[in-house]
């Protein structure tokens, strides 16, 4: 199977900092879930931030559907990003001053479509995730767990090709965990790459393949 996602001799490095990935080669499939681990400081969100186009490597390429898209200019980056990627951030990242359902509705103002049906769509994503929240509520107050539901609700609507989750379960009970990855399977099943960061045992015995950093 041809990679859906693939980073080609990736390098990269901080400014004045050490070299986290030098010739770094591998390949997300369309229908796979792929756990990347390693230890604290090894690279894993910086290489998360390299394959969503968030930092650009010092060589090497990244590839999606055979295309290199590393070097796209800033505008087609936002483009393909809201209208392929779903991507979770380890810190959930919303934006405090929009409601929590503008933050799930965030990508779609990059993307053409329905507004009202992403708005129902959002709806039913924060249904199934637990947000136990009004949808024009503020993310101020809310905790770290409804947070990052929050942030898989924004992934994952549009139905992204690419999913990109750091840590995405960290802050979430067992069974909570268990709904996102049941989602993030649902999403290869049509045919996404998904590649998650993450720490925990439980979350990498039930992905496809692990690769350690
Ligand atoms: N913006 C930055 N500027 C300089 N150094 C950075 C920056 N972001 C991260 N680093 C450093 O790069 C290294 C890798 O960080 P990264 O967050 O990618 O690791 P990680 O494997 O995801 O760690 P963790 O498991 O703790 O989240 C760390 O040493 C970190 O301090």
């Amino acid at each position: 199977m041809t990679a859906r996602l693939a980073a080609s001799g990736l390098g990269f490095r901080y400014e004045a900092g050490t070299p986290l990935l030098e010739e770094w080669t591998a390949g997300f499939s369309s229908g796979e879930v792929v756990a990347v681990t390693g230890p604290s400081g090894r690279g894993k969100s910086t290489l998360l931030y390299l394959l969503g186009l968030m930092l650009a490597p010092a060589s090497g390429e990244v590839l999606l559907d055979g295309r290199p898209i590393h070097s796209l200019g800033d505008a087609a980056c936002a483009r393909l990003r809201a209208e392929r990627y779903g991507f979770v951030f380890q810190d959930a990242a919303l934006d405090q001053s929009r409601t929590v359902l503008d933050n799930i509705l965030e990508t779609t103002l990059y993307r053409r479509g329905d507004r009202r049906r992403d708005a129902r769509l959002a709806r039913e994503l924060m249904e199934r995730f637990g947000v136990a929240l009004r949808a024009d509520a503020k993310p101020g107050q809310v905790s770290g767990g409804q947070a990052q539901r929050i942030a898989l609700c924004r992934a994952l609507l549009g139905d992204p090709d690419v999913i990109l989750a750091d840590e995405p379960t960290g802050n979430l009970d067992p069974g909570s965990s268990d709904v996102v990855v049941d989602a993030f399977r649902e999403r290869a099943v049509s045919g996404a790459a998904v590649v998650i960061v993450t720490h925990d045992p439980a979350l990498v015995a039930r992905c496809d393949r692990e690769i350690p950093l």
